[in-house]
């Protein structure tokens, strides 16, 4: 997953971009960027690493300019490289720079095309720059640089497109375009700001990049529709896709987006807390006389369904391992050798919570397996009689291809094994998961009953079709082995 962040402001962006980009960063640690458009110059500065590192005070100041994009990266295509750092730029027509999170699934055809058709050049294995030369083509087909023309060029692109794909750009001369595929699988929210020198918008992943910055949240981009700010802080906006079906990506809400952010009008946070109530009310259900003493979260992701469970269940909430807050996500790293290390690094347990205890651990999604497997292990060590873990989702069975790295089922734990299989090779002495119907109606709420997602992973249907030998590859391109391969060539 990665973050975007766009704003036209009255005054520079660049340091707002940078402060939205931090508030993003749970979504994409291996590279950041920002693009500022000035007059008929674009200024792009972007790097590998976490924001902070990329970005000094000084490559903040010649960022110039009161239009502007941020992206923070976690690659699902291409490598982890430099050279595959977003905002991608290209000079024609008119200078473009583009920030994008999702994955596009017919990049190769899609490349081809653009070559052999469009005559223009792909100078990376990454899709986003693939998605923004499709853009470019399609704009330069325009007579005139006007918002409608910017519009047309987004229903050029999303008849070309398949996938998940939130993207912001700059256009010299016309200012800040954003879309939004038409299933609306990746999430992007649009925000507004009325200050003394006028009325300012931003566009980002999520809202919570717009509350830090004080932009108040107007609404989501709706699925394939198309944002246009332009320069002197016009907003226009119109439906850009033939037909559109949400159906946006359930694992935003079980593991990316942070709990203080809304997306699609529903609380991250909330929607958690009630994975933890069905979740609670499955263990009482297989389990009415449990020996639970206490639950605990495996942090921080679970916390808030983990409290709802301890509720429900009516047993003791304690904050078990003590999470290290200078590692960062595990999930997101890119070799399973450096996730497993980190894992250790991350989180240490306070034996006192565990000693002589029958203790309910509580994940948000188990998918490697990585996690879970060493901290029943820290819990056993620590002194606990019996380990027990519960998933807030769905065994992941299938690969994700919209924009989560988990491209390979090889990979899954749950790939080829039953629910007391995995309970084996994860060492614990129970392991309970959430129904995927429980979830969906967890994540909907009361607000959005019987609501679609993109809940691909724990189902396998895939709202964008699939075309034959898709799958083979990916496995071929993006599995860990392949990706180790890569970096040793390189
Ligand atoms: O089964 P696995 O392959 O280990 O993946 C699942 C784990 O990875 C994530 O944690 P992560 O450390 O990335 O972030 P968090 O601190 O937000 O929970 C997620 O919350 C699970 O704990
Ligand atoms: N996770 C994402 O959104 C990735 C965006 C894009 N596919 C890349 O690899 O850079
Ligand atoms: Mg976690």
């Amino acid at each position: 997953m990665c973050g975007i962040i766009g704003i036209v402001a009255t005054t520079e962006v660049a340091a707002a971009l940078y402060d939205g980009l931090t508030v993003l960063q749970h979504r994409g640690q291996d590279a950041a960027g920002i693009a500022t458009a000035n007059g008929n110059q674009l200024r792009v500065h972007k790097g590998n690493g976490l924001v902070r590192d990329v970005f000094d005070d000084k490559a903040i100041a010649l960022l110039v300019g009161r239009v502007g994009i941020g992206h923070c990266r976690y690659p699902t295509a291409g490598s982890e490289g430099h050279d595959e750092a977003q905002p991608f730029y290209v000079n024609s027509p008119y200078g473009i720079a583009l920030a994008h999170n999702g994955n596009l699934i017919n990049t190769d055809a899609l490349r081809q095309e653009v070559f052999e058709e469009d005559r223009r050049n792909i100078n990376t294995e990454s899709d986003s720059e693939v998605l923004l030369n499709v853009f470019a083509h399609e704009l330069d087909r325009e007579r005139a640089l006007t918002p409608e023309a910017a519009f047309k060029a987004i229903e050029g692109l999303h008849r070309r497109s398949t996938g998940g794909y939130a993207a912001v750009a700059t256009v010299l001369g016309l200012g800040l375009v954003a879309f939004r595929d038409p299933h609306g699988i990746r999430p992007l929210v649009l925000g507004r700001r009325v200050t003394e020198t006028g009325t300012e918008y931003a566009v980002a992943s999520e809202s919570v990049a717009l509350d830090i910055l004080g932009f108040e949240r107007l609404r989501d981009v709706a699925p394939g529709e198309g944002i246009v700010v332009t320069a002197r802080g016009e907003l226009h906006h119109r439906s850009c896709a033939e037909s559109v079906m949400r159906a946006p990506c359930i694992f935003e809400y079980v593991y990316f987006a942070r709990p203080d952010s809304m997306i699609e009008d529903i609380s991250v946070h909330k929607a958690r807390m009630r994975m933890g109530v069905t979740l609670g009310e499955k263990i009482l259900r297989e389990r009415p006389d449990h020996d639970i003493d206490v639950v605990i979260p495996i942090p921080d992701t679970s916390r808030d369904s983990a409290l709802e469970i301890a509720n429900v269940l009516d047993v003791k909430y304690r904050e078990g391992f003590i999470k290290n807050r200078y590692v960062g996500r595990t999930f997101i790293m890119a070799g399973q050798g450096e996730r497993a290390k980190s894992v250790k690094r991350k989180l240490n347990p306070i034996p006192l919570e565990f000693r002589g205890r029958v203790v309910l651990l509580v994940d948000d999604s188990i998918v490697r397996g990585t996690t879970s497997k060493q901290i029943v292990q820290m819990a056993r060590d620590a002194g606990a009689r019996k380990v027990y873990l519960a998933s807030a989702a769905p065994p992941v069975r299938y690969p994700n291809i919209y924009g989560i790295d988990m491209p390979s089922v090889d990979e899954l734990v749950a790939n080829g094994r039953t629910e007391k299989e995995i309970e084996q090779f994860l060492g614990c002495d129970w392991l309970i998961y959430q129904d995927l119907a429980d979830l969906e109606s967890a994540v909907a709420g009361p607000k959005f009953p019987g609501r679609r997602f993109d809940s691909s992973c724990f189902s396998g249907e895939y709202v964008t079709g699939i075309e034959p030998g898709y799958f083979e590859r990916l496995q071929q391109l993006r599995s860990d082995e392949a990706k180790k391969k890569r970096r040793l060539a390189s």
